[in-house]
């Protein structure tokens, strides 16, 4: 029986993945086989020796400590794209809420809501101040030209805005999906010179972190909007609410919420609702649960953010997988363990990401007593299952 900890509320229909009798999750877990988690922090996490996989129901994957996992041996995965959609319907809500002074018009209501039929004399009178500009014609900025990006940049147009992308990374699929119309910017000092609108679709990274500053703030336009669903630690709190003081930024919109930018004139902040809707939830728990079955039951693994994609059709008697460095004699080693022991090799495959490889053998005969002990100890091997 696979046990699933889950840390975080997951969708029943992603938790349906899980064949029941084969599978159980809960909160509490004796000896997990996998985590599955959406915002909780990992960071001061003990894991369990049991722990084989980390999956994150969503995209960001900065709540878990990747190096960690690696170096334990832990494959961890996330969900790329499944709550785009949810995501970028909220931008475009965050589009309209920057420019047009919805959110403390209506808090202003509130102020007049015992005047009677004084009401639609003070509605018409006082409403002036509220005005906003059109998002027609004006510039956006979309940084990060990944799931949500592309999408963000692409609705845009159809609002007559005039968008430029700039992400230096950007993948193939995302440049088949972006729509022509959309302008290619050389360099992120391209969009803060440029754009009226800014909107953030990065992960935190040490290189994103931060990123929007008193210095970057200084080379932007005077009245800039910018717009940050991706999140909180790359924008310095206290920089933007300066620069909103002396009316450089005329509005910050952020799904991530802290105290002090909480109740400021001139931010909206939203209790990360970005991917809070039900069709993205059930879409990342489901692709979530499917990944961890694929890895458990198969060694496959798809949509990691730390180790190589590898699958391979099932053959032979016994699957092994092998996490290893990724450094010279690691194969040939693994090998020889087997033929040592006279096992035959049905079929085999390698790939390595970065720093780590990962080798998955399907063997003709059941592997001796000891052989995966042995195998373990060869130095530079990280972890040894048997599927
Ligand atoms: N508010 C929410 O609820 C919510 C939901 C989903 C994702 N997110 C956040 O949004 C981020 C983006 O999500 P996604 O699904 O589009 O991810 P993605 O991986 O599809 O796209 C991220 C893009 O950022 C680009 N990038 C990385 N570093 C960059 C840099 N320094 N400059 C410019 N581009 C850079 C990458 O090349 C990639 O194309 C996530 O990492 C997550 O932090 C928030
Ligand atoms: O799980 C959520 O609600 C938010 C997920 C989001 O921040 C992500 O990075 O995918």
């Amino acid at each position: 029986m696979y046990q699933i900890k889950l840390l975080n509320k997951i969708s029943p229909s992603g938790l349906d993945v899980f064949p029941k009798g084969q599978y159980s999750y809960a909160e509490e877990a004796q000896s997990p086989d996998a985590i599955m988690v959406r915002s909780a922090s990992l960071h001061e996490y003990e894991f369990e020796p049991s722990i084989k996989a980390v999956a994150r129901a969503g995209a960001g994957v900065n709540n878990i400590p990747i190096d960690r996992c690696s170096e334990l041996g832990i494959a961890v995965f996330n969900t790329p794209g499944a709550n785009a959609n949810a995501v970028k319907e909220l931008v475009v809500a965050g589009l309209l809420l920057s420019a047009r002074k919805v959110v403390p018009a209506i808090e202003w209501l509130s102020t007049i809501k015992d005047e009677g039929d004084a009401v639609p004399g003070l509605v018409e009178k006082g409403k002036g101040k509220f005005a906003g500009p059109e998002l027609k014609g004006k510039k956006l900025g979309v940084i990060g030209l990944g799931a949500i990006g592309v999408m963000v940049a692409n609705i845009a147009r159809h609002f007559e805005m005039e968008v430029y992308g700039y992400d230096p990374y950007m993948s193939v699929s995302a440049a088949w999906a972006i729509s022509r119309s959309i302008n290619h910017a050389s360099s992120v000092k391209e969009i803060f010179e440029t754009c009226d609108f800014i909107t953030l679709h990065v992960p935190q990274t040490p290189e994103t972190k931060g990123m929007i500053n008193t210095e970057s703030i200084s080379t932007m336009k005077h009245g800039v909007r910018i717009l940050n669903f991706a999140r909180g630690g790359l924008v310095v709190n206290a920089d933007i609410l300066a620069a909103i003081d002396e009316g450089k930024v005329a509005c910050y919109v952020t799904d991530f919420p802290s105290a002090e930018l909480i109740g400021q004139k001139n931010v909206v902040v939203i209790p990360h609702l970005g991917a809070s809707t039900p069709e993205s939830e059930d879409n990342c728990a489901t692709m979530a649960a499917e990944e961890l079955r694929e890895y458990l039951e198969n060694g496959n693994i798809k949509n990691s953010v730390n180790l190589p994609s590898l699958s391979m059709e099932r053959s032979g008697k016994v699957r092994l997988g092998v996490i290893h460095r990724n450094v010279p004699n690691m194969i040939s080693q693994v090998t020889q363990t087997l033929s040592d022991a006279h096992i035959n090799i049905g079929n085999m495959t390698n790939k390595s990401r970065g720093d780590y490889a990962y080798t998955l053998v399907d063997a003709d005969s059941d592997l001796p007593a000891g052989l995966i002990d042995t195998m373990q100890k060869i130095e530079g091997v990280i972890r040894v299952t048997i599927y």
